[in-house]
């Protein structure tokens, strides 16, 4: 099968010619919302920067659309709740320029401190006015870092070595690396009145929007630098541009705009006010990085696997994916058996972690929702997948939930799933005993050995002579072969589980005269 990916922004040629040795690619950049539309039912991929709108509406018509990729950072311009919501995988790169955006807002906060662009342009125009452009130095100057991350991290390095004092303010700081940087710690409220100049580097969301409005600056010193080059939107312009005209703010440097291009902003014509536009991630050894990278996420998922960083599914490292990938596999298979097994509406889907399993920290985000995929698949038009699986059950009103235990029968790990529907309950228990021996060990109350795959059936029963006899026949009559047989109980003559492992399907006119023999209380037909 051919796959086709569509690249709607500018992409280093090295990304290009990586996912041309696996696929088609089409270079069409500079789409309108419409144009997108029209043209991306033909895609499995889609390659963007920040360019490219990918709304809502684009993915409703990307029917064949596995994978978006964000060649940069950000993933704003991607609704990624719609993409989740089809089971498309988004991901990013968001490491490929970090550099490039932390020295280009070091640029920025240099040319603001001493007017570089604004004297560039005199000159350029035949003036020499030197005394217009006296600059203030970044020695001994206090930098307020408003978002740690990444970005924020390196900067901080970099503003050290210049002999800055570093401050920052960051609700998921990572105080030790922080303190090993030489970098203080503060609130907003603190951060805010000591610093000389103020930089953003968080995600445009929800608590940072207009982050820094008129109340903010308000508290800042008087004479205060201010530089975005995150993302537009993090800064109020509008209240910006009346703390710099009421000479509040001494300067801003720009490199990202609430409209962008920012064509009727009144901030972009103030003389204190220097500009890019949205350069951060351009640089030469940037734009490889990222292109490389979202090529080989691109190519990644469309061979049937994972993303490195996929931004809206549990992330994993390489190495916790080795030790989870059997137990993805004996979840899928299991939460497979279980729905055949089941009737009745799903109210709640538990998963329970036992012994060595127990260990997975955030693998077993990724484990719960495989297993929901082995449940739901069946049962659903949109295929389910790790992106979209919790999403899918939460749409069905279905309660999932893990539970971590130490117990585990005596296993080395146990998974253990227990599906409640609105008619009745079930429970089945699986082992990885090495990475090629799965096995599902119990069903409900009765332990079992049991490979989870292929043609099962499944049956509780009174515990008498005759049954397991009647039984075999039945299939037999039907030319269905009996592979292997096992029976668990708790006490002679009670109920027994049988589970007959069969090497083809088993007609329903079969399992309706096998539900019908005396001492049978149910009896199902499963393929895993
Ligand atoms: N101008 C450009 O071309 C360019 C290039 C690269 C990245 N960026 C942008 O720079 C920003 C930072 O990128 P990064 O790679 O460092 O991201 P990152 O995820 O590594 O860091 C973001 C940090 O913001 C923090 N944060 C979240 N909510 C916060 C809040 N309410 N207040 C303060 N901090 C908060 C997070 O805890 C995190 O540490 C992003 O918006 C990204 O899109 C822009
Ligand atoms: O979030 C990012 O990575 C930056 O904003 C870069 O955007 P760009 O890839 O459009 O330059």
């Amino acid at each position: 099968m051919t796959y086709k990916v569509l690249v709607s922004d500018p992409l280093a040629d090295e990304g290009i010619e990586i996912l041309r040795g696996f696929c088609e690619v089409d270079i069409n950049t500079g789409l309108s919302e419409d144009e997108l539309i029209k043209i991306i039912g033909d895609y499995d991929g889609l390659l963007v920067r920040s360019g490219t709108e990918v709304t809502a509406n684009v993915i409703e018509a990307a029917a064949k659309l596995k994978f978006i990729g964000r060649a940069g950072a950000g993933v704003d311009n991607i609704d990624t709740n719609a993409a989740t919501q089809r089971g498309i995988i988004v991901a990013n790169a968001p490491a490929g320029n970090t550099l490039a955006a932390c020295e280009h807002t070091l640029a920025m906060m240099a040319s603001l401190a001493r007017k570089i662009p604004q004297a560039t342009a005199s000159v350029k125009r035949g003036e020499w006015k030197r005394s217009a452009f006296m600059g203030v130095e970044l020695n001994e100057k206090t930098l307020g870092i408003v978002g740690f991350g990444r970005i924020g991290q390196e900067l901080a390095r970099r503003a050290i070595a210049l002999d800055m004092k570093v401050v920052a303010y960051d609700p998921y700081i990572n105080e030790e690396r922080a303190k090993e940087l030489g970098v203080e710690v503060m609130t907003l409220d603190q951060l805010f009145p000591v610093a000389d100049f103020i930089t953003v580097h968080t995600p445009l969301i929800k608590e940072t929007k207009h982050l820094i409005n008129k109340k903010s600056i308000a508290v800042m010193k008087d004479g205060v630098r201010i530089i975005n080059c995150a993302r537009g939107g993090i800064i109020n312009e509008s209240d910006l541009y009346d703390a710099i005209v009421a000479g509040k703010v001494a300067g801003a440097a720009l490199d990202v705009y609430e409209n962008e291009p920012p064509k009727d902003s009144k901030i972009i014509t103030l003389d204190e006010v220097i500009t890019t536009p949205h350069l951060g991630a351009s640089t030469v050894e940037a734009q490889l990085n990222v292109a490389v990278s979202v090529a080989k996420q691109c190519i990644e998922v469309l061979k049937g696997g994972s993303a490195k960083f996929v931004v809206n599914a549990p992330m994993i490292s390489p190495d916790q994916q080795d030790r989870i990938d059997p137990y993805v596999k004996l979840v899928r298979n299991m939460g497979s058996l279980l729905i055949q097994l089941v009737e009745g509406r799903i109210e709640s889907v538990e998963i329970e972690y036992g012994g060595k399993a127990a260990e997975f920290g955030s693998g077993s985000k990724y484990i719960t929702r495989m297993a929901l995929k082995g449940i739901l698949d069946p049962i659903l038009q949109t295929p389910v997948n790790i992106v979209n699986a919790e999403l899918a059950a939460k749409e069905r009103g279905i309660r999932v939930s893990e539970v971590i235990t130490d117990k585990s029968l005596g296993f080395t790990n146990l998974v253990t799933i227990s599906i409640k529907t609105d008619k009745m309950s079930e429970t089945v228990s699986g082992n990885v005993s090495s990475p090629e021996k799965l096995r599902i060990v119990k069903i409900g109350e009765y332990m079992t050995d049991m490979t989870p795959g292929g043609d099962v059936v499944i049956s509780r029963h009174h515990d008498v002579p005759g049954v397991i006899g009647h039984f075999a026949t039945i299939i037999g009559k039907y030319g269905v072969n009996i592979a292997g047989m096992q029976v668990g109980r708790n006490q002679p003559g009670e109920e027994a589980v049988m589970v007959l492992n069969v090497d083809s399907e088993v007609p329903q006119e079969a399992m309706d005269k096998i539900l019908k023999i005396e001492g049978v209380y149910t009896a199902k037909y499963a393929h895993i």
